[in-house]
Protein backbone atom coordinates (compact mmCIF):
# COMPACT_ATOMS: atom_id res chain seq x y z
CA UNK A 1 0.00 0.00 0.00
CA UNK A 2 1.48 3.59 -0.95
CA UNK A 3 0.27 6.78 0.65
CA UNK A 4 0.61 10.15 -0.64
CA UNK A 5 0.73 12.98 2.26
CA UNK A 6 -0.40 16.45 -0.21
CA UNK A 7 0.92 19.28 2.24
CA UNK A 8 3.48 16.07 4.01
CA UNK A 9 5.98 19.13 4.31
CA UNK A 10 3.83 20.97 7.01
CA UNK A 11 2.72 20.37 10.60
CA UNK A 12 0.10 17.90 9.72
CA UNK A 13 1.38 16.23 6.75
CA UNK A 14 4.43 15.31 8.10
CA UNK A 15 3.03 14.60 11.95
CA UNK A 16 1.01 11.99 10.00
CA UNK A 17 4.12 10.49 8.22
CA UNK A 18 5.51 9.64 11.47
CA UNK A 19 2.20 8.16 13.03
CA UNK A 20 2.24 6.10 10.03
CA UNK A 21 5.83 5.59 10.61
CA UNK A 22 5.35 4.47 14.22
CA UNK A 23 2.61 2.30 13.20
CA UNK A 24 4.53 0.36 10.54
CA UNK A 25 1.62 -0.80 8.10
CA UNK A 26 1.60 1.49 4.82
CA UNK A 27 4.28 0.00 2.44
CA UNK A 28 5.47 3.62 0.53
CA UNK A 29 4.66 6.68 1.65
CA UNK A 30 5.42 9.93 -0.02
CA UNK A 31 5.19 13.40 0.75
CA UNK A 32 4.04 15.84 -1.69
CA UNK A 33 4.60 19.52 -1.39
CA UNK A 34 4.91 22.94 -3.05
CA UNK A 35 8.05 23.39 -0.74
CA UNK A 36 9.49 20.21 -2.13
CA UNK A 37 13.04 20.67 -0.27
CA UNK A 38 11.03 20.40 3.22
CA UNK A 39 9.19 17.20 1.96
CA UNK A 40 12.56 15.74 0.36
CA UNK A 41 14.00 16.80 3.67
CA UNK A 42 11.59 15.12 5.87
CA UNK A 43 11.25 12.27 3.99
CA UNK A 44 15.30 12.07 4.56
CA UNK A 45 14.67 12.42 8.05
CA UNK A 46 12.30 9.36 8.35
CA UNK A 47 14.11 6.79 5.73
CA UNK A 48 17.17 7.49 8.61
CA UNK A 49 14.51 5.97 10.90
CA UNK A 50 12.95 2.99 9.11
CA UNK A 51 15.89 0.29 9.81
CA UNK A 52 14.59 0.24 13.48
CA UNK A 53 10.61 0.41 12.46
CA UNK A 54 9.90 -1.56 8.93
CA UNK A 55 10.21 -2.24 5.90
CA UNK A 56 9.47 0.87 4.51
CA UNK A 57 10.27 3.39 1.41
CA UNK A 58 9.83 7.41 1.98
CA UNK A 59 9.97 9.87 -0.96
CA UNK A 60 9.49 13.52 -1.25
CA UNK A 61 8.43 14.97 -4.32
CA UNK A 62 5.30 16.31 -6.81
CA UNK A 63 1.90 14.72 -8.30
CA UNK A 64 4.07 12.13 -10.49
CA UNK A 65 3.53 9.77 -6.88
CA UNK A 66 -0.45 9.81 -7.59
CA UNK A 67 -0.58 7.48 -10.25
CA UNK A 68 0.79 4.82 -8.07
CA UNK A 69 -1.10 5.97 -4.88
CA UNK A 70 -3.66 3.43 -3.34
CA UNK A 71 -4.37 6.56 -0.28
CA UNK A 72 -3.80 9.94 -0.98
CA UNK A 73 -4.24 12.09 2.22
CA UNK A 74 -4.92 16.12 1.60
CA UNK A 75 -3.49 18.10 4.40
CA UNK A 76 -2.43 21.43 2.53
CA UNK A 77 -3.76 24.17 3.33
CA UNK A 78 -3.72 27.23 5.62
CA UNK A 79 -3.87 27.16 9.50
CA UNK A 80 -6.52 28.32 11.63
CA UNK A 81 -5.71 31.81 13.20
CA UNK A 82 -6.02 30.92 17.14
CA UNK A 83 -9.27 33.44 17.12
CA UNK A 84 -10.66 32.64 13.72
CA UNK A 85 -13.37 29.44 12.99
CA UNK A 86 -12.47 26.78 10.79
CA UNK A 87 -15.69 28.06 8.51
CA UNK A 88 -13.58 31.15 8.22
CA UNK A 89 -10.98 29.66 6.23
CA UNK A 90 -13.02 28.86 3.72
CA UNK A 91 -12.31 31.47 1.78
CA UNK A 92 -9.02 31.01 1.81
CA UNK A 93 -8.47 27.71 1.40
CA UNK A 94 -11.15 26.53 -1.10
CA UNK A 95 -9.19 28.36 -4.07
CA UNK A 96 -5.95 26.13 -3.00
CA UNK A 97 -8.57 23.10 -2.53
CA UNK A 98 -9.40 23.63 -6.41
CA UNK A 99 -6.11 23.85 -7.80
CA UNK A 100 -4.64 20.52 -5.75
CA UNK A 101 -7.93 18.44 -7.22
CA UNK A 102 -7.23 20.08 -10.46
CA UNK A 103 -3.73 18.52 -9.71
CA UNK A 104 -4.49 15.08 -8.78
CA UNK A 105 -6.95 14.40 -11.50
CA UNK A 106 -4.33 15.92 -14.28
CA UNK A 107 -2.25 13.44 -12.53
CA UNK A 108 -4.33 10.41 -12.68
CA UNK A 109 -5.41 8.59 -9.46
CA UNK A 110 -6.23 4.75 -9.30
CA UNK A 111 -9.80 3.95 -10.05
CA UNK A 112 -9.40 2.28 -6.90
CA UNK A 113 -7.79 5.33 -5.13
CA UNK A 114 -8.81 6.37 -1.30
CA UNK A 115 -9.01 10.17 -1.23
CA UNK A 116 -8.73 11.12 2.78
CA UNK A 117 -9.47 14.95 3.18
CA UNK A 118 -7.82 16.55 6.41
CA UNK A 119 -7.55 20.33 5.22
CA UNK A 120 -10.13 22.59 7.13
CA UNK A 121 -12.64 23.28 7.08
CA UNK A 122 -12.93 19.44 6.12
CA UNK A 123 -16.66 18.65 5.70
CA UNK A 124 -16.93 21.10 3.43
CA UNK A 125 -13.83 20.11 1.49
CA UNK A 126 -14.75 16.74 1.66
CA UNK A 127 -18.02 17.56 0.18
CA UNK A 128 -16.53 19.33 -2.41
CA UNK A 129 -13.75 16.55 -3.26
CA UNK A 130 -16.55 14.30 -3.52
CA UNK A 131 -18.07 16.73 -6.37
CA UNK A 132 -14.89 17.47 -8.11
CA UNK A 133 -12.67 14.15 -8.31
CA UNK A 134 -13.98 11.30 -10.48
CA UNK A 135 -14.52 8.79 -7.71
CA UNK A 136 -17.00 7.05 -6.52
CA UNK A 137 -18.48 9.18 -3.72
CA UNK A 138 -18.07 6.35 -0.79
CA UNK A 139 -13.79 6.65 -1.81
CA UNK A 140 -13.86 10.25 -0.68
CA UNK A 141 -13.34 10.54 3.32
CA UNK A 142 -12.90 13.33 5.56
CA UNK A 143 -11.47 13.35 8.79
CA UNK A 144 -14.17 14.58 10.35
CA UNK A 145 -14.85 14.13 13.90
CA UNK A 146 -11.91 11.40 14.70
CA UNK A 147 -9.43 13.89 15.94
CA UNK A 148 -12.61 15.60 18.08
CA UNK A 149 -13.67 12.28 19.63
CA UNK A 150 -9.65 10.96 20.88
CA UNK A 151 -9.71 14.70 22.16
CA UNK A 152 -12.82 14.37 24.14
CA UNK A 153 -11.84 10.60 25.36
CA UNK A 154 -8.70 11.76 26.28
CA UNK A 155 -9.87 14.45 28.43
CA UNK A 156 -12.32 12.56 29.85
CA UNK A 157 -10.05 10.03 30.79
CA UNK A 158 -7.31 13.04 32.18
CA UNK A 159 -10.39 14.25 34.39
CA UNK A 160 -11.50 10.63 36.02
CA UNK A 161 -7.86 9.12 36.10
CA UNK A 162 -9.22 6.83 33.93
CA UNK A 163 -7.15 4.61 31.41
CA UNK A 164 -7.38 6.82 28.18
CA UNK A 165 -7.48 3.34 26.03
CA UNK A 166 -10.53 2.30 27.27
CA UNK A 167 -12.59 5.27 27.55
CA UNK A 168 -14.96 5.71 24.55
CA UNK A 169 -17.04 8.67 23.68
CA UNK A 170 -18.15 10.13 19.89
CA UNK A 171 -17.80 13.49 18.83
CA UNK A 172 -20.63 12.96 15.26
CA UNK A 173 -21.58 16.36 13.34
CA UNK A 174 -19.56 18.86 12.23
CA UNK A 175 -15.91 19.20 13.23
CA UNK A 176 -16.58 22.89 14.11
CA UNK A 177 -18.44 24.96 16.11
CA UNK A 178 -21.35 22.59 15.87
CA UNK A 179 -20.13 19.57 16.96
CA UNK A 180 -21.98 17.04 19.25
CA UNK A 181 -20.94 15.34 22.21
CA UNK A 182 -22.21 11.87 21.78
CA UNK A 183 -23.18 11.34 25.99
CA UNK A 184 -25.99 8.38 25.40
CA UNK A 185 -22.47 5.67 24.60
CA UNK A 186 -19.35 7.40 26.90
CA UNK A 187 -18.18 3.86 28.26
CA UNK A 188 -15.04 3.46 30.46
CA UNK A 189 -14.12 0.09 30.40
CA UNK A 190 -17.16 -1.02 29.68
CA UNK A 191 -19.14 0.87 32.42
CA UNK A 192 -21.33 3.62 31.46
CA UNK A 193 -19.77 6.63 32.31
CA UNK A 194 -22.40 8.17 34.81
CA UNK A 195 -21.52 5.21 36.86
CA UNK A 196 -16.92 5.46 36.71
CA UNK A 197 -16.20 6.78 40.06
CA UNK A 198 -15.63 10.39 40.34
CA UNK A 199 -17.93 11.14 37.36
CA UNK A 200 -20.85 14.05 38.08
CA UNK A 201 -23.30 15.44 35.91
CA UNK A 202 -21.51 19.00 36.71
CA UNK A 203 -18.41 17.53 34.39
CA UNK A 204 -20.51 17.06 31.04
CA UNK A 205 -20.24 20.72 30.11
CA UNK A 206 -16.86 21.44 30.85
CA UNK A 207 -15.68 18.61 29.22
CA UNK A 208 -17.05 18.80 26.24
CA UNK A 209 -16.70 22.74 26.09
CA UNK A 210 -12.50 21.91 26.47
CA UNK A 211 -12.86 19.73 23.91
CA UNK A 212 -14.24 21.75 21.15
CA UNK A 213 -11.48 24.58 22.15
CA UNK A 214 -8.94 22.23 22.14
CA UNK A 215 -7.73 23.24 18.18
CA UNK A 216 -7.89 26.60 19.64
CA UNK A 217 -5.72 26.13 22.58
CA UNK A 218 -3.42 23.89 20.73
CA UNK A 219 -2.84 26.58 18.22
CA UNK A 220 -2.67 29.20 21.03
CA UNK A 221 0.07 27.13 22.80
CA UNK A 222 2.31 25.47 19.61
CA UNK A 223 0.66 27.34 16.85
CA UNK A 224 -0.69 24.38 15.13
CA UNK A 225 -2.10 20.71 15.88
CA UNK A 226 0.23 17.94 14.54
CA UNK A 227 1.06 14.86 17.22
CA UNK A 228 -2.92 13.75 17.88
CA UNK A 229 -4.02 14.88 14.51
CA UNK A 230 -1.43 12.42 13.29
CA UNK A 231 -2.72 9.58 15.12
CA UNK A 232 -6.13 10.36 13.86
CA UNK A 233 -5.29 9.97 10.65
CA UNK A 234 -3.51 7.03 11.35
CA UNK A 235 -6.33 5.30 12.90
CA UNK A 236 -8.43 5.61 9.19
CA UNK A 237 -5.74 4.76 6.99
CA UNK A 238 -4.97 1.55 9.15
CA UNK A 239 -8.54 1.02 9.15
CA UNK A 240 -8.45 1.58 5.19
CA UNK A 241 -5.02 -0.47 4.70
CA UNK A 242 -6.48 -3.79 6.96
CA UNK A 243 -9.75 -3.60 5.21
CA UNK A 244 -10.91 -3.66 9.18
CA UNK A 245 -14.52 -2.47 8.48
CA UNK A 246 -14.34 -0.38 12.18
CA UNK A 247 -16.84 2.16 12.81
CA UNK A 248 -15.67 5.57 12.84
CA UNK A 249 -16.31 9.07 13.30
CA UNK A 250 -15.52 10.08 9.78
CA UNK A 251 -17.09 12.81 6.97
CA UNK A 252 -18.43 11.46 3.81
CA UNK A 253 -21.48 12.86 1.69
CA UNK A 254 -24.81 11.41 3.43
CA UNK A 255 -27.72 10.32 1.45
CA UNK A 256 -30.54 10.26 4.54
CA UNK A 257 -28.61 8.74 7.63
CA UNK A 258 -30.41 10.44 10.39
CA UNK A 259 -32.35 12.48 7.48
CA UNK A 260 -29.27 14.40 6.38
CA UNK A 261 -28.78 14.11 3.15
CA UNK A 262 -26.28 15.96 0.24
CA UNK A 263 -23.52 17.48 2.80
CA UNK A 264 -20.66 16.01 3.74
CA UNK A 265 -20.07 15.24 7.94
CA UNK A 266 -19.59 12.77 10.61
CA UNK A 267 -21.92 9.95 11.56
CA UNK A 268 -20.79 6.10 13.00
CA UNK A 269 -19.01 4.85 9.67
CA UNK A 270 -17.80 1.34 8.91
CA UNK A 271 -14.51 2.21 6.94
CA UNK A 272 -12.62 -0.25 5.13
CA UNK A 273 -10.24 -0.90 1.93
CA UNK A 274 -13.13 0.50 -0.25
CA UNK A 275 -13.53 3.65 1.55
CA UNK A 276 -17.07 3.99 3.03
CA UNK A 277 -18.64 0.91 3.34
CA UNK A 278 -21.81 1.77 5.15
CA UNK A 279 -22.83 4.77 7.53
CA UNK A 280 -25.08 3.62 10.82
CA UNK A 281 -27.86 5.22 12.24
CA UNK A 282 -27.23 4.22 16.00
CA UNK A 283 -30.21 4.67 18.31
CA UNK A 284 -28.97 8.72 20.01
CA UNK A 285 -31.21 10.77 22.35
CA UNK A 286 -33.26 12.85 20.66
CA UNK A 287 -31.04 16.08 21.60
CA UNK A 288 -27.69 14.59 20.04
CA UNK A 289 -29.59 13.82 16.62
CA UNK A 290 -31.22 17.28 16.52
CA UNK A 291 -27.50 18.65 17.32
CA UNK A 292 -26.26 16.34 14.11
CA UNK A 293 -29.20 17.80 12.08
CA UNK A 294 -28.12 21.04 13.04
CA UNK A 295 -24.73 20.46 11.83
CA UNK A 296 -25.82 19.57 8.65
CA UNK A 297 -28.30 22.60 7.98
CA UNK A 298 -25.11 24.80 9.14
CA UNK A 299 -22.77 23.07 6.74
CA UNK A 300 -25.76 22.79 4.13
CA UNK A 301 -25.96 27.20 4.21
CA UNK A 302 -22.34 27.10 3.91
CA UNK A 303 -21.76 24.83 0.75
CA UNK A 304 -24.34 26.76 -1.02
CA UNK A 305 -21.77 29.22 -1.37
CA UNK A 306 -19.05 27.88 -1.39
CA UNK A 307 -20.39 25.34 -4.75
CA UNK A 308 -21.53 28.67 -6.49
CA UNK A 309 -17.68 29.99 -6.32
CA UNK A 310 -16.22 26.65 -7.43
CA UNK A 311 -19.13 25.99 -10.29
N1 LIG B 1 -9.26 17.91 10.07
C1 LIG B 1 -8.58 18.07 11.17
O1 LIG B 1 -8.90 17.45 12.21
C2 LIG B 1 -7.41 19.03 11.18
C3 LIG B 1 -6.62 19.16 12.33
C4 LIG B 1 -5.55 20.05 12.29
C5 LIG B 1 -5.29 20.80 11.15
N2 LIG B 1 -6.10 20.65 10.06
C6 LIG B 1 -5.89 21.44 8.83
O2 LIG B 1 -4.78 20.90 8.12
C7 LIG B 1 -4.28 21.92 7.25
C8 LIG B 1 -2.76 21.96 7.35
O3 LIG B 1 -2.34 22.39 8.63
P1 LIG B 1 -0.79 22.46 9.01
O4 LIG B 1 -0.71 22.88 10.43
O5 LIG B 1 -0.09 21.23 8.56
O6 LIG B 1 -0.29 23.67 8.07
P2 LIG B 1 1.21 23.93 7.57
O7 LIG B 1 1.25 25.34 7.12
O8 LIG B 1 2.19 23.44 8.59
O9 LIG B 1 1.34 22.95 6.30
C9 LIG B 1 0.64 23.10 5.11
C10 LIG B 1 1.55 22.62 4.00
O10 LIG B 1 0.82 22.62 2.77
C11 LIG B 1 1.73 22.97 1.76
N3 LIG B 1 1.00 23.37 0.56
C12 LIG B 1 0.31 24.52 0.34
N4 LIG B 1 -0.24 24.48 -0.91
C13 LIG B 1 0.07 23.29 -1.44
C14 LIG B 1 -0.21 22.64 -2.69
N5 LIG B 1 -0.95 23.25 -3.62
N6 LIG B 1 0.29 21.40 -2.91
C15 LIG B 1 1.04 20.80 -1.98
N7 LIG B 1 1.35 21.35 -0.77
C16 LIG B 1 0.88 22.57 -0.53
C17 LIG B 1 2.57 24.08 2.38
O11 LIG B 1 3.80 24.26 1.68
C18 LIG B 1 2.78 23.52 3.80
O12 LIG B 1 3.97 22.74 3.88
C19 LIG B 1 -4.98 23.22 7.66
O13 LIG B 1 -6.06 23.47 6.76
C20 LIG B 1 -5.53 22.90 9.04
O14 LIG B 1 -6.64 23.69 9.37
C21 LIG B 1 -7.14 19.79 10.05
Amino acid sequence: MKISIIGGGGLVGSCAAYALQCGGLVNEIALLDVNEELAVGHALDLRHGSTSVANQTFAGGGYEHIPSSDIICITAGLRRKPDESRLDLINRNTDLFMQILRDIKAAGPKPSAIVLVVSNPVDILTYVAADKLDLPVGQVVGLGTQLDTIRFCSLIAEQLQAPPAQTRALILGEHGESMVPIWSSATIAGLPLDKYPGWTPAMAGELFTRTRGSGAEVIKRKGGAGFAVGIAIRDCVDAIVLDSQVVLPVSSVQSGCYGIRDVALSVPTVLGRTGVQATMEIDLWPKEVQGIRASGSALRKTLDTVMQRVG
